[in-house]
């Protein structure tokens, strides 16, 4: 067992080093860099143009950002920090850029909250931009974290140290509990482990085996004897689904922080919208709006004023002066109402140490995805626990970092991993997977959980139509499709895979009926492990009309990187595999928790393409190639000359 404080140390060090090398590689992107130069490099959209700017609920400042240049690659998604800047004559520099943070990025489109409280004037003063900010305050916020834990020797973080990383054993009670009709067998003892728990209970979640479901019902039982629960996820669109679905069970939630949503549905669970619906928020308008007129009526006084006119301007400031005393008073208590009747409070990891939650403990703080949070970061939410819960599965995607040094001296081993590891008698992986028929769940089960999954009978249902394949490996080995490298972005791609892939998956819907497909409103993914090759799908599909049939499917079709899949599902998933080399090189096709995220996300179908003579070089995806021959599902690319 490692000594744990040489361990967090480590562990601190190795994050420094990520913090210098993510501002290594945002300096060299940004700084003496011209406009057309960060656009190559993904950290700017120029020029754009402004679709909507409306106040949203809570009177948040939206703006929704279309750009012009639509094939040029970017690094821009939810929860990053950006600044949206002119570049007009006469509206350069400082004072014309507003920061704001990312809603989200669909395609060519942009949404933005906006910080300040009105748009600024010259958003319309034409030739705006939008470029990228180094997230400082996430890793000041970890670092400052991973010198607590250090630190921490008593009270419930040091207890907590101990146990989460080994040192010291978890402990359970016997409390009684009853098991929940509509969950499994697993499900339910995954809430008893949660239920019993003196300090940490893991959810192990493998693909489609309801760990959001498990969840949410974790967390309405555990409301029952607690008042109040913190919910953590590491990004914000995890987030943003587990307040959805709290808010469908009637459970009254607050989001702290940026949503990557804005529909109301989330906006509305927000501090901000909620402070605006409260019953006391006209009285306080009204109040600020008095304090605002008293001032300006006080200020009215010009320098040489007599005695009456000194008393009247005296006496204006402090009727001010005493009315912002209330405003504020009033301000205070609807937030103390508000947050009295909430009963989770929900937050990204590092939005968990927002304002607003300063001091609060929480019985306890249930941190999903956790499989894809850096340790540090999984530490803020913990310094307000009693006790843990993290739900996850550290087969799926990593957490993302950009220095190889620290990747490889460990910085990618997460503090779910960590507890799995040193505490199995605190963790239940669920079993019973409700989303993939056997064949497609099955080499999965195989190669990550050691046969354990088991396909719930629902999926017996799950396919196209009798005579399609539920899967089908198509190799394109000798075919003479060759991989080559985008000149901007270096990301790799393969022009004449893409054009089959289309085509095969366009016979495919004809075969099983177009019409019946959009009938049934079986949805498609379209996923390349390569961004270059994911914009070749769109470009072939919206750019050019050799594709009309997918091109009609584009309200049920989904074209992205692997990443972009993570904890979704579509009925038809097609998968483009890229590499074809005669050195057997496959990059980063090798990282194979990302490789089975892509591979448990279809429901009734799923095809993957690639070239077996390159890929047949790594152990993975040999034993993949072994097992859809098993399977009876392996094709030649021969058997489709015609194509
Ligand atoms: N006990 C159950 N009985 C029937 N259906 C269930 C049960 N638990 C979950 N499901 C269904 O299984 C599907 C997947 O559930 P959920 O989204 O909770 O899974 P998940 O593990 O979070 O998936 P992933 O992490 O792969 O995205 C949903 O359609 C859900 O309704």
């Amino acid at each position: 067992m490692p000594n744990i404080q040489e361990e967090l140390k480590t562990s601190l060090k190795l994050l420094q080093l990520e913090w210098k090398e993510d501002l290594e590689q945002y300096k060299k992107k940004f700084l003496y860099t011209s406009i057309s130069d960060k656009k190559e490099q993904g950290v700017c959209w120029y020029p754009l143009q402004i679709k909507k700017s409306k106040i949203g609920l809570g009177d948040r400042l939206i703006l929704e950002l279309e750009r012009f240049d639509t094939n040029q690659s970017h690094v821009f998604q939810s929860g990053k920090s950006v600044s949206v800047f002119s570049n007009a004559d006469g509206f350069q520099g400082h004072d014309f850029r507003v920061n704001g943070v990312i809603n989200f990025v669909k395609r060519d489109v942009m949404t933005l909250t906006l910080q300040g409280n009105e748009f600024p004037d010259w958003l319309h003063s034409g030739k705006i931009g939008v470029d990228l900010l180094f997230d400082e305050a996430s890793y000041r916020e970890m670092e400052s974290t991973m010198k607590s834990v250090i630190k921490a020797e008593k009270g419930r973080l040091g207890e907590l140290k101990q146990i989460l990383l080994g040192e010291s054993l978890p402990t359970f009670s016997q409390k009684v509990y009853a098991d929940t009709q509509e969950l499994n067998p697993a499900q339910n003892q995954a809430l008893r482990l949660i239920n019993q728990c003196d300090d940490v209970a893991i959810i192990h979640g493998p693909p489609g085996t309801g760990k959001t479901t498990t969840l949410i019902a974790a967390i309405q039982n555990t409301l029952r004897t607690n008042r109040q629960v913190l919910v953590c996820a590491p990004s914000n669109a995890a987030v943003d689904l587990l307040v959805e679905k709290l808010a469908d069970k009637g459970v009254s939630t607050l989001r702290i922080g940026h949503p990557a949503r804005v529909d109301d549905k989330i906006l509305a669970q927000t501090l901000d919208a909620k402070i605006a619906l409260h019953e006391s928020y006209k009285d306080l308008k009204k109040l600020r709006k008095s304090v605002d007129e008293y001032r300006k009526l006080g200020r009215k006084y010009k320098r040489n004023f007599g005695h009456e006119e000194r008393v009247q301007r005296k006496r204006l400031l402090d009727e001010a002066t005493r009315m912002k005393e209330d405003a504020d008073n009033l301000e205070n208590y609807i937030m103390y109402d508000v947050f009295q009747t909430t009963q989770v409070f929900a937050s990204t990891l590092v939005g968990s140490s927002n304002q607003a939650l300063r001091g609060i403990q929480f019985p306890y703080v249930f941190i999903d995805e956790a499989g894809q949070g850096l340790e540090a970061a999984t530490w803020i939410p913990i310094m307000k626990a009693d006790k843990v819960v993290m739900t996850g599965d550290h087969f799926q995607l990593p957490p993302t970092i950009k220095s190889y040094e620290a990747t490889k001296a460990g910085l990618s081993e997460t503090l779910f991993e960590k507890v799995i590891k040193r505490q199995p008698e605190a963790s239940k992986m669920l079993t019973v997977q409700y989303r993939m028929p056997e064949k497609i769940m099955g080499f999965s089960s195989k190669f990550f959980y050691k046969n354990n999954l088991e396909a719930a009978e629902n999926t017996r249902l799950h396919f196209l139509s009798e005579d399609e394949h539920v899967l089908e490996f198509i190799d394109t080995a000798g075919s003479g499709f060759g991989e080559h490298q985008e000149k901007e972005s270096l990301s790799t791609l393969n022009a004449e895979e893409a054009k089959f892939t289309l085509k095969y998956l366009e016979n495919m819907l004809k075969r099983v009926g177009i019409g019946k497909i959009k009938t049934e409103g079986w949805n498609i993914g379209l996923i390349s492990p390569y961004r270059a090759q994911v914009r070749k799908f769109q470009e072939l599909i919206f750019e050019s009309y050799d594709y009309p049939n997918l091109r009609s499917f584009s309200e049920l079709l989904t074209i992205d990187s692997i990443d972009g899949f993570q904890g979704q599902e579509r009925d038809i998933i097609f998968i483009s595999l890229v590499r074809s080399n005669a050195n057997g090189e496959i990059g980063f096709l090798s990282d194979t928790r990302r490789m089975n995220v892509a591979l448990t996300r279809a429901k009734r179908k799923l095809v993957v393409i690639g070239d077996s003579s390159t890929l047949s070089s790594n152990d993975f995806y040999n034993a993949f190639l072994g097992y859809v021959e098993e399977k009876g599902d392996y094709k030649s690319i021969y058997e489709f000359l015609e194509y």
